[in-house]
């Protein structure tokens, strides 16, 4: 690791800041964590509620194997111990969107303990500069409702659609210290999750927040008092709270003061943390196991099953990318980076396999800088996403394809992506279609040749008087007057026989 320390200077000397990261992440299900009520998102407000999120009395929870399936997997996937046995917990406490007056959680005995994730805090070459930081727990709980302030002047309502959601939450040690440090934390654990499939990862949908723990202290010293702000929605806007927190508080210390443990809440407006309530009117949740559900018991099948469907994870994919396909660490790490992309990549990779007659390094080179040039450049033009691209991968192989053997130039491959995108169609149809194919007719070049030597006699002496770098001028001029239709190769051998 080379990173250089960030510090907050203040008038008496530097200080150090530390931060710990709680992620709540809606766990991916079809069913809510105890009842059967669907958690799509977006549905009409209180559609999706059972009898058991709406609290009525003489309900029971009935545990979804699916989610507590998806946390066994996640923890798997940052290498956690994973718990056998645990239990859950009430967590008492009142308010208008907890109908039960209690939250189910699990505070003495997690699903799963100790992990740790690997981030990496220079993304154009990953493995230059990471930092491992530890997971102390990862435990399921259910979701809240949500209150809607804005639909009448005095009242508020409630939705319960998400009352009863399935969460992970996935508690970090104090292990990060500068904003940088959580920023490349959150992505690392939102595209952990998108490949395990265990979380969306959408941040602006709420899938996924952060409570931000954040502390001040000289360098090396005792742990400083933490402030906690709470539903952090972006990455951006953790980093924004945790650079305002941190010196405010260095503020706060130097001015002689004392921080005090509280909540605060971010405002993204105004880039600032407020307080929310402090430590002396804190909750006294009254944890106790929950008498209506049994302790989890995992066996090993199970377990076998959940490793078994765990996917390749992003660090691995990337180090293989490196390894065996022979991409830069820069490619490799872009493409790596979201679960779809990978997926896309593999699949063009996978069709140019069949397709090309390359070596798989070859296929994988020309594919990536096709993905991430052509394609990429496209779909930003278009507004678009991979996932809604006009261009499946088999078109991309096939368009490469006829690139690798020599059936179009690379020239020519730009003009037939773009009639691709325009109206659609298959790559070999829209060569034939449009008389695209690359010529190695030698007559057609030869005259060609002539034409461009004759229009261009005082280039032609300079270059034989011994300037040398106007042979490019000469094949672009040649390619120009075959537009771009003649195979590259064939110009050079004519051009080079005829300027000798
Ligand atoms: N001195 C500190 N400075 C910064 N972060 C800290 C410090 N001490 C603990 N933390 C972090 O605070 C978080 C504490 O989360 P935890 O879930 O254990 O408890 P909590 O916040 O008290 O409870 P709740 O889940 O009810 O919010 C962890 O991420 C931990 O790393
Ligand atoms: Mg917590
Ligand atoms: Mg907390």
């Amino acid at each position: 690791m080379t990173q250089t320390a960030y510090r907050i200077q203040g008038a008496t000397g530097e200080w150090e800041v530390v931060i710990g990261l709680e992620v709540h992440a809606q766990v991916t299900s079809k069913a809510k964590l105890f009842s059967g009520a669907a958690t799509a998102f977006g549905a009409e407000p209180n559609t999706q509620v059972s009898l058991v999120d709406a609290a009525m009395p003489g309900m029971l929870p009935v545990p979804n194997r699916e989610c507590i399936r998806q946390a066994v997997r996640t923890g798997m996937a940052i290498n956690a111990q994973i718990n056998k046995w645990s239990r859950f917990d009430r967590k008492n406490y009142f308010y208008a969107d907890l109908p039960q007056g209690y939250q189910i959680s699990q505070l003495y005995h997690p699903i799963v303990g100790e992990g740790e994730i690997e981030i990496n805090l220079d993304e154009k070459n990953p493995d230059a500069q990471t930092k491992v930081i530890g997971v102390e727990r990862i435990h399921v709980e259910q979701d809240a409702g949500k209150l809607m302030h804005d639909q009448h002047p005095t009242r508020s309502y409630v939705d319960l659609n998400r009352s009863g959601v399935a969460l992970m939450e996935i508690v970090s040690r104090p292990d990060m210290r500068s904003p940088a440090e959580a920023g490349a934390y959150l992505s690392k654990l939102r595209t952990i999750l998108r490949y395990v499939g265990s979380c969306d990862g959408n941040m602006d949908q709420g899938s996924m927040r952060a409570d931000v723990n954040v502390s001040v202290r000289k360098p090396g010293g005792e742990l400083g008092t933490r402030t906690e702000t709470k539903n952090v929605n972006s990455v951006r806007f953790v980093m924004q709270a945790i650079e305002y927190e941190a010196s405010r508080q260095v503020d706060v210390l130097e001015a002689g003061g004392k921080i005090v443990q509280e909540t605060r809440l971010f405002d993204p407006d105004k880039g600032e943390t407020r307080s929310m309530r402090s430590k002396e009117d804190a909750h006294d949740y009254r944890y106790f196991p929950d008498p209506d559900l049994l302790p989890l018991e995992l066996d090993d099948a199970f377990l076998e099953e959940c490793r078994q469907s765990l996917p390749e994870l992003p660090d691995a994919k990337r180090k293989r990318y490196e390894k065996d396909l022979g991409l830069s660490a820069y490619n490799a790490a872009v493409l790596t980076a979201e679960a779809d992309t990978a997926r896309w990549f593999e699949a063009l990779l996978a069709e140019g396999a069949r397709v090309q007659k390359k070596s798989e390094g070859e296929v994988a080179k020309a594919s990536a800088n096709w993905l991430l040039s052509e394609l990429y450049g496209a779909l930003n033009r278009l507004g678009r996403t991979l996932e809604d691209s006009p261009v499946t991968p088999e078109d991309g192989a096939e368009l490469l394809a006829l690139v690798a053997d020599g059936t179009i130039s690379g020239t020519i491959a730009k003009q037939v992506f773009e009639i691709m995108l325009e109206s659609g169609g298959k790559p070999a149809q829209i060569v034939e279609e449009k008389g695209l194919r690359q010529t190695s007719d030698t007559g057609a070049i030869e005259a060609a040749v002539a034409k461009v030597l004759a229009g261009n006699a005082d280039k032609v002496e300079q270059y034989r008087g011994g300037k040398e770098a106007l042979f490019g001028f000469f094949v672009g001029q040649t390619m120009k007057a075959m537009q771009g239709k003649a195979n590259p190769q064939v110009v050079n051998e004519l051009l080079k026989k005829a300027l000798a």
